[in-house]
């Protein structure tokens, strides 16, 4: 089975590079964002065959009871505020009639994943750091509830292709008014590589 590991930004990979060259394993990083993700991913495909995409990377947890570090695996994806503002309220992308705002995992079938925590994932262009819109977040969403900015972009292109596709996220913060010194990127990054490694071993 051919595996493309796909992170955001290399930061995020650093500690598994040997390791995937080692094992001959390709890795794209996509650059940040939804359409950075969706580019990258579309013209790497364009010219090799993959059969199953591992998006790994960091992202923002609702709860703050979840420890940082923590690795997810994010099951169903959400392209955030897709839709229309409609005098105070939201109209979906469904609603609208132009698509659909959800993207589901796609899994390798013969291949036993390991027992880890699973979360819904949103995706945004524009991390939440306001009281009001961290409090909407509260009232619409059930925990866990983790936040990025490519999750859903993967998982699209992943159905779009017909390949299978598995997001794992570390907790690097909490969705809070930004507070950058509380974000604990360097823990989220080893734990989500040693998770990646270890996966890796299992399923290669
Ligand atoms: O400094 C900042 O405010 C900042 C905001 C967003 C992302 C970053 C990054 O370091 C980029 C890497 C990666 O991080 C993911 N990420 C991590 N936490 C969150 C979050 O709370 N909400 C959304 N995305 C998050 C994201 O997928 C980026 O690709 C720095």
């Amino acid at each position: 089975m051919s595996i493309l590991v796909v992170a955001a930004t290399i930061e995020e990979i650093k500690p598994s590079l040997s390791f995937l060259k080692e094992k001959q394993i390709p890795y794209l990083i996509t650059g940040v964002g939804m359409v950075a993700t969706t580019y990258a991913l579309a013209t790497h495909l364009q010219r090799h065959k993959v059969d199953l995409l591992l998006h790994v990377g960091i992202g923002g947890a609702l709860d703050s009871s979840t420890p940082l570090g923590e690795v997810y695996q994010i099951y169903i994806d959400e392209i955030f505020g897709l839709g229309a503002e409609d005098n105070g309220a939201f109209l979906s992308i469904e609603e609208l009639g132009f698509g659909k705002r959800m993207y589901t995992e796609k899994l390798p079938i013969n291949i036993q994943l390991p027992d880890i925590k699973k979360a819904q994932g949103i995706t945004v262009n524009s991390v939440h750091g306001t009281k009001a819109s961290i409090l909407q977040l509260h009232q619409q969403y059930q925990k866990p509830l983790i936040e990025s900015m490519e999750g859903a972009a993967t998982f699209f292109v992943a159905e779009q292709e017909n390949i299978c596709c598995l997001q794992f996220r570390s907790i690097s913060n909490y969705i809070e008014p930004r507070n950058r010194n509380a974000w604990e990127i360097e823990l989220a990054i080893k734990n989500l590589n040693d998770f990646l490694r270890d996966l890796l071993r299992f399923i290669n």
